[in-house]
């Protein structure tokens, strides 16, 4: 991998992960789609079917094998979280980017969309302590961090080309 996303739900890991494979020409793998792939289900069904813990498994099975694909990796909004994952991030030398964005711009993303089972499940107060609490395991496992709000997808892509040609420059230096 070249770059791994995290966030939280609704951050734009999976719509700015695609967009940055696009523009660096190279392979997008989003980890729920590959969750999904393998469990031949859709997260949800996996959740209500399986439980989390089961769902947890198969994404952590799922991380293992990607990081050494090629291309950008768009994770899911809870794989930082998960001990052993964050433990696979920390010890590859891919770059790891946490796309941050505000409480409010998380809700209106994810709040109309009923395909994270965790939004269903959780009442917005749940949802904005979850995300309170998750915020220093990103931080934790983060190289870099974008506050997203202002900034459109291709904008962030963008930002994230800048760095990724910076950090390369001074690894050369
Ligand atoms: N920077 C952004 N500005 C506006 N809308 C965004 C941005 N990033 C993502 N979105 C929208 O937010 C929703 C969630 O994005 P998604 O990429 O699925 O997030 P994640 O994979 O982190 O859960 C989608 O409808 C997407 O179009
Ligand atoms: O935050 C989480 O625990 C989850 C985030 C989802 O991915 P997105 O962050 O892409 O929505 C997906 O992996 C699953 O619903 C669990
Ligand atoms: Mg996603």
């Amino acid at each position: 991998m070249r770059a791994i996303l995290i966030g939280f739900m609704g951050s734009g890991k999976t719509t700015v992960g695609r967009l940055l494979a696009a523009a660096l020409a190279t392979k997008h793998a989003d980890l729920d789609d590959l969750i999904v792939q393998r469990a031949g289900q859709p997260i949800t069904a996996i959740f209500d079917q399986h439980g989390e813990a089961y769902f947890r498994q198969l994404e952590q099975r799922t991380l293992a094998n990607a990081i050494h694909q090629p291309g950008i990796l768009s994770t899911g909004g809870g794989t930082p979280t998960i001990d052993s994952n964050a433990a696979i991030l920390t010890a590859s030398p891919v770059p790891v980017i946490w796309l941050e964005a505000s409480d409010q711009t998380i809700l209106q993303r994810v709040q109309n969309d009923d395909q994270r089972p965790l939004v269903n499940e959780l009442d917005t107060q749940a949802l904005l302590a979850l995300k309170q609490r998750r915020a220093a395991l990103y931080a934790r496992a983060a190289d870099l961090v974008i506050q997203t709000d202002q900034l459109a997808p291709q904008q962030i892509v963008t930002r994230i080309q800048t760095w990724l040609g910076e950090r390369r420059v001074a690894a050369q230096a």
